[in-house]
């Protein structure tokens, strides 16, 4: 692992949410795109070194609508950011990692992702980054 590229925190609604680290707390917005994959709309916040990533569900079926269900809104996961990510994937798959997927998929910026399963990490849930493959 190389950084912490960003923290996703799960929300119900980034248009409610947005005004809060904008303007009361001052950070910029970066970047708002849908990830069909993971059936998400996300916010990028420039929080100096490590982004923030608002996730807002797009529908019921989304991961994030369940996790605000079950625990409410708030810090869903950290994300590593890595390069070679499927090197890295094989290396925690020997190690006896439990991975939510052995290939990576794709995420926001069009970056290559991957989910650590948060019972193999003490109840976090890790994201695997790579951006190295030219992001959008
Ligand atoms: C756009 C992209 C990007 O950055 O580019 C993203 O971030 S997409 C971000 C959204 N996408 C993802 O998160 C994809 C990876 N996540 C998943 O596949 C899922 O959310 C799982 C983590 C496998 C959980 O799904 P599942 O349907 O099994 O839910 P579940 O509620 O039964 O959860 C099973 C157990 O995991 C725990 N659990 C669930 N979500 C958790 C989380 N975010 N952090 C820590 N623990 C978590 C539950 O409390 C439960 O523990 P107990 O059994 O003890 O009660
Ligand atoms: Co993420």
């Amino acid at each position: 692992m190389e950084k912490v590229d960003h923290i996703g925190i799960a929300v119900k609604s980034i248009e409610a949410t947005l005004p809060y680290y904008t303007e009361t707390l001052g950070l910029k917005l970066l970047h708002i795109e849908e990830v069909p994959s993971e059936k998400v709309r996300v916010a990028f916040i420039d929080s100096g070194n490590v982004n923030l990533e608002l996730l807002q569900p797009l529908d019921q079926t989304s991961t994030i609508h369940s996790f605000i269900e079950k625990k409410g809104e708030g810090i869903h996961h950290i994300a590593f950011g890595v390069s070679n990510i499927q090197e890295r994937l094989n290396e925690l798959k020997e190690k006896g990692v439990r991975l939510i997927q052995e290939t990576p998929k794709i995420g926001a910026h069009g970056a290559q992702v991957a989910f650590i399963h948060p019972k193999a990490s003490n109840g976090v849930l890790y994201e695997l980054c790579d951006k190295t493959g030219g992001v959008k």
